[in-house]
């Protein structure tokens, strides 16, 4: 349990308070500050409110021997912030005032007077910098970073490169709590990196002249700062991640004030609205310490964008500190009085923070301190080991002893898992990290790995390769990007070495040059065969999203380009790329499959050193470079454990692609009837994989390319459409009202039957039945129709949930 710690800052007069002769009404005296109503104390009557806080700056007149300066400011909030992460906490600084009042001068600072931001973060990476030498028990680190603004409720990604991007989704993680989606994340490794990073996104943040500041922020900015760090001391991992989130809010803000219209006038009441809204969850949440947590209130967050992303930092996993920003003038008396209350309001809210340790971790951990309390469960018997392990051993020792050796391997199982997954991560950063990248392009900063369970994802902002490596025994992963404006993929053994080394017999020393032309890639063919999508290009070509590149006869990779797939993203989604044009781009490159498994087997894949490749070896790895989907750019794989059969119910085999099994099992469909049967019971999305697994053997060489035959091809497509869920929908449009009909016809027969029984003459009977069933059968068919048409569209929008997998196959 940590409360909220409070400082309160208050800047010197401006230009405007300075003119109209304004007076002071603040005080500052130790953690004290005074507000004094000037125009009752002028009346005799004299009226000070007083505010205790954990720090009050005094920051008026640098002449002043008491005024506070920047560096005063940091060693007192920036440095715990520090100590908390390197601890494994969550912190977070948000600056609160009015316009005007010195968020930024704060936050940000200037050029010449850095504020928290740069100072906290050069401090951080020289720690980082001197705790890192070498040896194997030396604390590695990896550290991301992201920068947001919230402008009128939306959220923009200040770093999504060149200009702010689209307003990004909010949603909610159930362990993480509130998180952007799509919010780039930007892998750093230095100070210089973070301050480009800070620079790029502070140009394109909102801000503009007002009446009350000359450069007034029109948004709320979140600049959030990740760091994992990860240690292996004598066989024991530690593994923490600690977000720091730093806050510049815009300022709350009087329109008459700031004399705002149109835009301007709509900016500011987006603003007021959201601080309104965090000084109701601060007044929430200091109503909630003040019963001690008993009193079960409602907390607001949801109702703005702000104090939803902020969810954790007030009341929750973070140690936060609130700078409340002040003007000294009568002039703002109404505005600083405000800031003060709310700032002494939060003072009482109380947070949860945590050492977020990571997981797997944790779980080894839990695990050798039961080992521990076992060993000195026997050790209190007295009883040595090894004793134990002799004749006389007891029936309760024995078991206690094989609960210690199973546990004990668990923790050797887990501790190798762990620490294969962080030297993976680790190699790719030391390449990412290497000094060429950051010389000549500070782009090659746009990298960013997730890590979640087994999966660790590889994000790049940059066009890149993607090694789609033939070989059924590599099983590396190869990233390559590409450098800066020219970059030569030749031979491993060309003299001067390329760019780019490409193993293979048929691989010239100056192959091909990818030029970067205007965010645009082409290829140069130079004394080797190239390949786009396996169409010979012997003149220049543009490399699209997705394209898969072949050099020689075996080296094929995967071009990746972000900026595009996010544009086809983008238009897939507002559905300007039709359904039709992205399949049809599907089928390109499903059409061009880069092997064939008859193909002879290439030279062994070890990708050359070159400084623009990033090799990934692990144990057991499942890639998933999709050719099948354009827009995706990430590079997913994840370590098979043994634990996880049902996740990896695919028949895996060793180096074989996805597109294989595609049309392994499409050639299979055309064959076997028992899979004809099985396609009309499965729904198709699962059918081709799993039909390769059948009791049948497939000679690879055989079944290598899709069915060639028209009529193998005609039985595919049928086999196909009849697997639609649609065909269902429609199939109940037409039989339901009929059979619902044939049902009334039935039943007023037998009304009549009992009409008659009931003495009415027989035609009367008849009449009477024939009436209902006429009245009855429209409105049950009509219905029926409504269902059976409802089901239809809902199938054929695919909205109809697949039928579960009946079988989950152990992974090979
Ligand atoms: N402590 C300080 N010392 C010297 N100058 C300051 C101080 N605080 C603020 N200023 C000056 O006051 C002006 C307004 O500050 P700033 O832009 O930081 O306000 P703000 O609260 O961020 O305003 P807004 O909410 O409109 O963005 C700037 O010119 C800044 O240099």
């Amino acid at each position: 349990m940590s409360s909220v710690r409070v400082a309160v800052r208050a800047r010197p007069f401006s230009e405007r308070e300075l003119a109209s002769s304004s007076h002071f009404c603040l005080e500052m005296k130790g953690k004290k500050t005074i507000l004094y109503n000037c125009g009752e104390v002028h009346t005799g009557r004299g009226s000070a409110k007083e505010f205790h806080f954990d720090h009050s700056y005094w920051s008026v007149g640098k002449d002043n021997a008491h005024c506070v300066g920047q560096e005063q400011v940091y060693s007192d909030l920036g440095g715990p912030v520090i100590k908390a992460a390197f601890a494994g906490y969550n912190s977070c600084v948000f600056a609160y005032g009015q316009t005007g009042s010195g968020k930024t001068y704060t936050m940000t600072g200037s050029a010449t007077e850095p504020g928290l931001i740069p100072r906290i973060c050069k401090e951080l990476f020289s720690q980082i910098e001197g705790s890192g030498s070498g040896g194997d028990s030396a604390v590695s680190y990896r550290t991301e970073l992201s920068y947001l603004e919230i402008y009128n409720e939306k959220v923009r990604d200040l770093l999504a490169g060149g200009k702010a991007g689209p307003a990004l989704r909010i949603r909610e993680h159930p362990r993480e709590g509130p998180y952007v989606e799509g919010l780039s994340q930007h892998a750093v490794h230095d100070y210089t990196g973070v301050a480009c990073l800070l620079t790029a996104g502070n140009s394109l943040r909102a801000t503009a002249s007002t009446k009350m500041n000359d450069s007034s922020s029109r948004s709320h900015a979140i600049f959030t700062l990740t760091m994992t760090q990860a240690v292996l001391e004598c066989g024991v991992p530690s593994e923490t991640r600690s977000k720091l989130h730093l806050v510049d809010l815009a300022g709350s803000e009087r329109a008459s004030a700031t004399g705002a219209e149109g835009v301007r006038l709509k900016e500011g009441s987006s603003i007021n609205k959201s601080l309104v809204c965090l000084g109701t969850v601060i007044s929430a949440l200091a109503d909630k310490a003040a019963h001690h947590g008993k009193k079960t209130l409602y907390v607001p967050y949801r109702d703005s964008v702000l104090t939803y992303l902020l969810k954790d930092s007030l009341g929750g996993n973070a140690k936060t500190i609130m700078i409340a920003t002040v003007s000294p003038a009568y002039s703002s008396y109404g505005e600083t009085l405000s800031t003060l209350r709310y700032a002494s309001r939060a003072r009482a809210i109380i947070n949860k923070p945590v050492v977020n340790e990571d997981s797997s971790v944790k779980v080894i951990r839990e695990l050798k301190s039961e080992v521990e309390r076992l060993k000195a469960i026997i050790t209190t018997q007295h009883l040595s080991m090894e004793v134990v392990a002799g004749e006389n051993m007891s029936k309760t020792t024995g078991s206690l002893v094989a609960d210690i050796h199973k546990k004990e391997e668990k923790v050797a199982e887990l501790t190798k898992e762990w620490a294969s997954k962080w030297k993976d991560i680790q190699q790719i950063m030391k390449v990412v990290y290497s000094e060429p990248f950051c010389v000549y392009d500070q782009k090659a900063h746009d990298l960013a790995l997730h890590c979640n369970g087994a999966k660790l994802v590889v994000h790049s902002d940059h066009p890149h390769l993607v090694g789609v490596d033939p070989d059924i025994l590599s099983t590396g992963l190869v990233f390559l990007y590409l450098k800066g404006e020219c970059t030569i993929m030749g031979s491993q053994s060309a003299k001067p070495p390329p760019d780019i080394a490409v193993p293979g017999a048929d691989i010239a020393d100056l192959h091909c040059r990818l030029v970067v032309q205007r965010g645009k890639v082409v290829l140069h063919p130079l004394n080797g065969e190239c390949f786009i999508n396996r169409v010979l290009v012997t003149t220049p070509g543009r490399l699209r999203q997705g394209d898969l590149l072949q050099l020689g006869s075996s080296a094929v990779f995967r071009f990746n380009h972000p900026q595009e797939a996010k544009r086809l993203r983008k238009r897939h989604s507002e559905g300007l790329l039709g359904a039709n044009r992205l399949a049809r781009h599907r089928r390109a490159r499903t059409r061009s499959t880069p092997h064939t498994l008859s193909s002879p087997p290439p030279s062994p894949t070890t990708a050359s050193p070159a400084t623009s490749v990033v090799e990934l070896h692990s144990e057991a790895v499942l890639r998933a470079c999709d050719p099948t989907s354009p827009p995706a750019t990430s590079l997913t794989f994840s370590q098979v454990q043994r634990s996880q059969k049902s996740h990896l119910a695919l028949p895996l085999e060793l180096g074989r692609s996805f597109e294989e099994w595609n049309s392994l099992s499409l050639a299979k469909i055309a064959m076997s009837p028992l899979t004809i049967l099985r396609t009309l019971v499965t729904p198709y999305s699962d059918t081709l994989p799993q039909h390769h697994h059948s009791d049948e053997n497939i000679e690879p060489g055989r079944v290598s390319s899709p069915p060639s035959c028209w009529w193998r091809r005609l039985l595919c497509a049928v086999l196909l459409l009849c697997n639609a869920p649609w065909l269902l929908g429609v199939f109940g449009t037409l039989t339901v009202p009929a059979v619902s009909m044939l049902a009334m016809l039935v039943s007023s027969i037998k009304l009549c039957a009992v009409l008659q029984k009931c003495w009415l003459s027989r035609w009367l009977a008849t009449v009477l039945a024939l009436l209902t069933t006429a009245l009855v059968t429209p409105v049950v068919g009509l219905c029926s129709i409504t269902v059976g048409a409802g089901l239809s569209s809902l199938s054929a929008l695919h909205l109809i949930p697949p039928i579960p997998q009946q079988r989950t196959r152990k992974p090979v």
